[in-house]
């Protein structure tokens, strides 16, 4: 039998982003092995060593914005994962849940991915005032650690799926501030050569940081060769610089945009942004370039 394609995602299973996973690799023929890791971290880690081909992480939410860890990840600070690439891209509906052994009276501590807790602000705000919230890596360890607790007195906030997982109860359903709610999913995967430069097929990620804080205008500038070169801007982030030769408050400039090799002229717009990149900030990598999926 062919070797299997290996996908790493953050766990333990059930979580928001092996949903994610799931969609960006259907398995109807049985030629993906999922790979559960234990941090957003660790899935770039992964990538970055070859143990698996690709990796996907979350990377922005409708209601509570980026996902800090992933940006931090891109940030790429001690320059050890010079090798990952964005190369797709996925959107899940997220529907929240507050999932226990016991009642809702009974809890006492709430754990979740801190993304969770910042879609499901007015809930718990209602239902669950002054109760302990606490951060874990991910919804679906959540869920684990509250199935853990025989006092009945840990919940977590995840999804159906964690909640059956690990025998939970249903303590409230449907609990997102918004309906709408949705995240976006990156796949990542080893950069093989070629990629940089060479414009995206859809949209396309860069980093890069701006010379000096004492003029006006500088990231003005950059992003000014956007707007000349007709290029649509689809997100832009901005994380603590942090890397060698930074000082503190200069920051790392996140900027993703449309553009798509081989249709007319857009392939030459795309190198063309990438040379004024070059030439205009102090900085700056080329992070991927990927097909545009529908929402
Ligand atoms: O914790 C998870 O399940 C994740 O995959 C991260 C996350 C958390 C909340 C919404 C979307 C993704």
């Amino acid at each position: 039998m062919a070797e299997k394609t290996k996908v790493a995602f953050l766990g333990p299973v059930a979580s928001y982003s092996h949903q994610a996973t799931k969609l960006a690799f259907p398995d109807e023929d049985n030629s993906h092995e999922l790979i559960p890791v234990r941090t957003i971290r660790e899935v770039f880690d992964t990538v970055q060593a070859g143990r698996t081909e690709y990796g996907v992480v979350p990377f922005e939410n409708s209601t509570h914005g980026p996902v800090s860890m992933t940006l931090d990840a891109l940030a790429d600070r001690q320059d050890d994962l010079g090798d990952v690439v964005v190369c797709g891209e996925v959107y899940l509906g997220v529907h929240h849940y507050l999932l226990g052994k016991g009642e809702l009276g009974d809890v006492k501590r709430v754990y979740s991915h801190p993304q969770a807790f910042g879609q499901t602000t007015g809930w718990l705000g209602r239902n669950l005032k002054g109760v302990e919230m606490v951060e874990v890596s991910s919804t679906s360890r959540a869920a684990e650690m509250a199935s853990e607790d025989g006092t009945g007195g840990s919940a977590a906030v995840a999804g159906e799926m964690a909640g059956r997982m690990y025998g939970l109860r249903v303590l409230g359903e449907r609990i997102e501030d918004r309906e709408d709610n949705t995240t976006r999913f990156f796949v990542i995967k080893r950069k093989q050569g070629g990629e940089r430069g060479e414009g995206g097929k859809g949209k396309n990620l860069v980093s890069f940081s701006v010379g000096s804080h004492d003029e006006p205008g500088a990231l003005a500038e950059v992003l000014g060769c956007f707007k000349q070169r007709g290029l649509n801007l689809t997100s832009i982030n901005s994380v603590p610089g942090l890397r060698e030769g930074m000082r503190p408050f200069e920051y790392l400039f996140f900027v993703e945009f449309e553009g798509k090799d081989g249709e007319e002229g857009d392939g030459e717009r795309v190198r063309g942004v990438l040379e004024d990149l070059k030439e205009k900030t102090r900085g700056w990598r080329y992070l991927g370039g990927w097909e545009r999926a529908r929402r």
